[in-house]
């Protein structure tokens, strides 16, 4: 059958599993609010996996960019955080290369590497499934905190003039 992608399949239901903790946020609701519910690490180090766009995330008829990038900093984080301890985001640049559909079901996969002590070097796609057709990729760095725990208590301290 001839699919594009944003043809809605009705016999899938979008995969329940997921296989990594919820942020902060997420976790008050009680589910991941970009709609990302399983993320596998697959043998070759990779990370995969799939979702449907929610119709939620409407910009302009399909997804809003904003949400485009804040699944590849999910994913990306996710994946950077699987090679070793906790790291932040510190680069996310995104090429969108196509609209991305309300409903599709797209496929996301991503690596990386550690470059240096605390660095890591982080990309990934975010693909149509039914197509293969490439809808946006990204590229980022991540670097593993030093200190979790004196890096929050600082950022959540009650601002000071002198702070930044
Ligand atoms: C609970 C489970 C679920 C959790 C999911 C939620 C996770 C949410 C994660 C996030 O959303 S992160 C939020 C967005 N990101 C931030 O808020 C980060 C803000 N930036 C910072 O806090 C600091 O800039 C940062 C920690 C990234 C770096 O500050 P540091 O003072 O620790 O780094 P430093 O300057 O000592 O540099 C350490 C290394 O990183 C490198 N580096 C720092 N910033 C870089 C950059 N932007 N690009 C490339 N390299 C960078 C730097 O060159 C150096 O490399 P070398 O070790 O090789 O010398």
């Amino acid at each position: 059958m001839d699919m594009r992608c944003g043809d809605r399949r009705q016999d899938e239901n979008p995969v329940a599993v997921r296989e990594f903790e919820l942020c902060e946020a997420c976790e008050i609701v009680g589910s991941c609010r970009q709609g990302i519910d399983d993320l596998r690490r697959q043998a070759d180090g990779t990370v995969r996996g799939e979702i449907v766009v929610p119709s939620a995330v409407a910009g302009r008829a399909v997804a809003h960019g904003g949400w485009t990038a804040w699944v590849f900093d999910e994913l990306l984080g996710y994946t950077a955080n699987s090679l070793r301890g906790f790291s932040v985001t510190a680069e996310l640049a995104v090429k969108y290369r196509r609209p991305v559909p309300l409903g599709a079901r797209v496929v996301l996969t991503a690596s990386g590497r550690m470059d240096g002590e605390r660095r890591r070097l982080m990309r990934g796609e975010m693909r149509c499934v039914d197509t293969g057709g490439l809808l946006a990729s990204a590229e980022g760095v991540w670097i593993e905190l030093a200190d979790a725990d004196a890096h929050y208590a600082r950022a959540t301290a009650r601002p000071q003039k002198t702070s930044l």
